[in-house]
């Protein structure tokens, strides 16, 4: 069906001709026209249903159907000068927004043309079956084909199967930037879009006020002694490996503005992926997977030293992290794991022998990327490659089954979906899902973080407190 897609989309190519040029230019806050999307203004039209900086000018456009797969998709990408999204995080508007975004590049969006929620263990599966009949049904108008372009869906699914609330959005708007390309994708449901837009300046977000933090679900001396039981419990065989995880609640003295610690993240983490789908928003320096055109890439992350803000000393500190016996021991764990997953999926892999560190702002990583030759595009998709590898033995633990029980058992709290795959797809499923760590759950003026740390026999509770506090950081921050 995704190669349904594409011939549906060379068909449209000839369409597109007769539409105009795609030389979209940066406006500036100024109500002006957008070329290269479809539909004249008719006559007198004056600007009407403000979605961030894209604006219905005309009535008559389809209404979307949030509510499912009803009626099929219509995707159209258009071409724009790259100067019209120099921030794509600027873009959004409050209402809605989703973001992908890594070093200035990505895709963010905003509306709803159709949404899937899933739950349970099916909940890949089931998102991806919806996913792959929405893409089957659906009309992809698309002559700039970078990754991202075309009808996409963002996705963040829970850690946990049960109750393992999990969602995918099909924006109505989605604006991206590869490099210095950079496009427009309105989707709508139910016929062709024959509505002019137009750009304009998001208004920027208030600033979070009167910020409380308090500790979640365990107090810190609870947590280290769930980590003590856990070190008792691998030192005796059980397992050899497990992450645990602790939150802490943010309030706000007015709800939350999402477009604040999006904007703080994107430009503090920049080599992180900055995200946000449906509450849930953080900067994850971890991919899990990214098929991109038959490759596929993961970065794999375990092992954690803290950063002190002096340099010559954290370079002293990185050499020290990457001949730590205990780091080098839990990244393996997670490495293997996630080669063992790939592996059935690949003609060819590349798995480096030794780690590198890297460096983040708050910490250092020992950090692997495995690359691997995809021979089963055409059956699998991304999606159902972040499942097989979810959850890697970086948020998880070794063995996976005996790992996850004991989390549910000892942890004290829902993950939600902390921890479980983030990002976005596209018709042929290709995409990128990370994993959502150094991230956070908003729900009005309430604020969830998470953070974790791998326990292996060697951990230290008091040690593991702190590492958590550190990836605390990025969000914490992101709030003030
Ligand atoms: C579980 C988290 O980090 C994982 C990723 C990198 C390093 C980790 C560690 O050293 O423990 C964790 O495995 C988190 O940030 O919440």
């Amino acid at each position: 069906m995704r190669e349904a897609d594409r011939e549906r989309d060379d068909a449209a190519e000839d369409d597109d001709a007769a539409d105009g040029p795609d030389d979209g230019r940066a406006l500036d806050g100024h109500c002006a026209m957008m070329p290269g999307v479809p539909g004249g203004a008719e006559a007198g039209s004056e600007c009407q249903t403000a979605v961030g900086r894209l604006v219905r000018v005309t009535t008559g456009a389809p209404s979307s159907d949030p509510a499912g797969a009803a009626a099929p998709l219509v995707a159209r990408t258009t071409e724009v000068a790259a100067s019209t999204v120099e921030a794509l995080v600027d873009l959004l508007p409050a209402a809605d927004p989703v973001a992908w975004l890594r070093h200035g590049d990505g895709i963010v969006g905003w509306g709803r043309a159709a949404e899937v929620r899933t739950a349970g263990a099916g909940r890949f599966a089931e998102a991806d079956a919806r996913w792959t009949e929405m893409v089957g049904h659906a009309v992809v108008r698309d002559k700039v084909r970078l990754p991202g372009t075309g009808l996409v869906c963002f996705g963040s699914f829970a850690f946990a199967d049960d109750p393992g609330d999990s969602v995918l959005v099909v924006p109505e708007v989605v604006v991206g930037r590869r490099e210095d390309r950079a496009w427009v994708t309105t989707i709508t449901s139910g016929g062709l879009d024959h509505t002019e837009h137009r750009l304009l300046a998001a208004d920027p977000p208030p600033e979070p006020v009167d910020l409380v933090v308090a500790e979640g679900a365990l107090s810190p001396d609870e947590w280290a002694a769930v980590v003590g039981d856990a070190v008792a419990r691998i030192s005796a065989g059980d397992l050899e490996k497990v992450v645990l995880a602790r939150d802490l609640v943010a309030t706000t003295g007015e709800p939350l503005d999402v477009r604040w610690p999006l904007r703080r993240l994107a430009s503090s983490y920049p080599s992180c992926w900055t995200f946000h789908v449906d509450g849930l928003f953080g900067a994850t320096p971890e991919m899990l997977v990214r098929r991109e055109r038959g490759l596929v890439t993961s970065r794999v992350l375990a092992g954690t030293i803290r950063r002190t803000g002096d340099d010559q000393h954290d370079l002293a500190l990185a050499a020290t992290l990457a001949r730590s016996s205990k780091d080098l021991e839990e990244h393996e764990y997670a490495v293997r794991s996630v080669a063992d997953a790939l592996a059935p999926h690949c003609s060819s892999m590349n798995v480096p022998e030794s780690p590198f560190v890297l460096h983040l702002p708050n910490v250092m990583h020992l950090a692997t990327d495995v690359a691997g030759v995809v021979h089963d595009a055409a059956a699998v998709s991304s999606l159902e490659l972040a499942a097989a590898l979810h959850p890697s033995a970086a948020v998880g633990g070794t063995p996976t089954a005996e790992a996850v029980v004991l989390i549910a058992e000892i942890e004290g709290m829902d993950r939600g979906r902390y921890a479980g795959p983030v990002g976005w797809m596209d018709a042929t499923g290709d995409g990128e899902w990370g994993i959502a760590l150094r991230s956070a759950e908003v729900d009005g003026a309430t604020v969830r973080l998470f953070a974790g740390c791998g326990i292996v026999a060697g951990s230290d509770p008091a040690d593991e407190l702190a590492e958590a506090r550190a990836k605390f950081v990025p969000v914490l921050d992101a709030l003030r």
